[in-house]
């Protein structure tokens, strides 16, 4: 293929329910949408997932289009492209940006997986025919409300809950939860807000039977973690610490987690998360699909990420009702028993919602 018209549109759409994690709130995703024509006409899909703000990653929105509109359309239009798995490659003089990276690298693997007649899982070897799906909660203005949230959504038949935790609210939440449902699948998300010093709050976490702590301890960090590990029983899943392969090999290697949460955006594009998916396999370490807050095209993507083999645990990819009034596709993502379909038809198997696309367009410029 080759790409002859990049359309970037920043797209600003309500969401249902404010998150909220260890550094602020959202109330309204921004993001950006990237459509991608080929020669022959097809075209793919990539959805951009950083934030306004620099708050959970270096990435802004701000800066992935900076680098999109700089230096990544530049190399990509009109350059012959035979797989996917190439553009990491032509990708490579520039450093980290994961996120803008993924996000047009998501938009030739759409393209690829319609020109091939494969769906996008197919695509990417996954052979799930349907994946389990789980759901995160920020963090609310109280513990009985967050408590009626979680009852909720086990009635709802999500496969496990995720809550935030931060300094001074967390083992107290944790253990009334606790008291309440001794037996949900409960994990917790820190977000980095914690340090060593820390350790013995980390420690009272550890009697709850959690399915894992996801990042405690800095962004960068995998040398803390394996300290942090090696105290606890509870298993810790890294989530900004991995930004590639490379981060995952060492982070096996030190001990550091016994979980990976694998986000395409974090790791620059989906060749590079399957890289990581195999590496962990290799390595009995289990991964899960991660999520972004995202619309509907970047929770395609998760989707046939998801139907791999080693992504054993449930994501964070609930269904488009769950955070937006109307998705930007057709059909939405629907969640069944606490599972998602995967789409069998070539390409992403969800169709960008035009009409809904325009209304939420802020703005939008033409790369060809
Ligand atoms: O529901 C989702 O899409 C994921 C929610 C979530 O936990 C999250 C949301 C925004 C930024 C970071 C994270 C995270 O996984 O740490
Ligand atoms: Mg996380």
């Amino acid at each position: 293929m080759k790409l002859e018209q990049i359309t970037v549109r920043h797209i600003k759409m309500p969401m249902k329910a404010p998150f909220t994690t260890s550094f602020g709130t959202i109330d309204e995703k921004e993001f950006l949408l990237i459509e991608a024509r080929d020669q022959s006409g097809t075209v793919g899909w990539g959805e951009a997932v950083a934030f306004v703000a620099p708050w959970y990653t270096e990435e802004t929105l701000k800066t992935t289009w900076h680098m999109l509109e700089d230096f990544l359309i530049p190399i990509l239009l009109h350059k012959e492209i035979g797989h996917p798995d190439e553009v990491s490659a032509l990708f490579s003089s520039i450093r980290r940006n994961c996120m803008a990276k993924a996000s047009i690298e998501g938009a030739v693997w759409d393209i690829y997986a319609q020109q091939t007649k494969q769906s996008l899982a197919q695509a990417l070897g996954g052979d799930k025919e349907r994946i389990e799906v789980g759901v995160s909660v920020g963090i609310q203005s109280s513990t009985e409300a967050l408590i009626d949230l979680l009852k909720a959504h086990v009635i709802k038949g999500y496969k496990r809950v995720k809550v935030k935790i931060k300094p001074d609210h967390d083992v107290e939440v944790i253990r009334a939860i606790r008291a309440e449902m001794p037996d949900l699948p409960l994990m917790v998300d820190a977000n980095s807000a914690y340090t060593l010093n820390d350790m013995d709050v980390l420690q009272q976490l550890d009697v709850f039977n959690l399915l894992m702590i996801e990042q405690p301890l800095a962004v960068d960090d995998i040398v803390d973690h394996a300290k942090l590990q090696r105290k606890l029983k509870t298993s810790i899943c890294l989530d900004e610490s991995i930004t590639s392969y490379e981060d995952a090999r060492k982070a096996i290697e030190l001990g550091s987690c016994g979980v990976i949460n694998i986000k395409i955006g974090r790791v620059g594009g989906l060749t590079e998360a399957r890289r990581i998916h195999d590496l962990c396999k290799e390595n009995n370490i289990p991964v899960w699909c991660g999520g972004m807050l995202e619309a509907g095209i970047g929770r395609a993507h998760n989707i046939a990420l998801t139907s791999l083999t080693n992504f054993v645990l449930p994501g964070d990819t609930a269904g488009s009702s769950h955070y937006w009034y109307e998705d930007i596709i057709t059909p939405e993502v629907i969640v069944e028993d606490g599972y998602i379909r995967v789409p069998q038809t070539a390409g992403i198997g969800y169709t960008p919602n035009r009409k809904v696309i325009d209304e939420l367009t802020i703005s939008k410029k033409v790369y060809q």
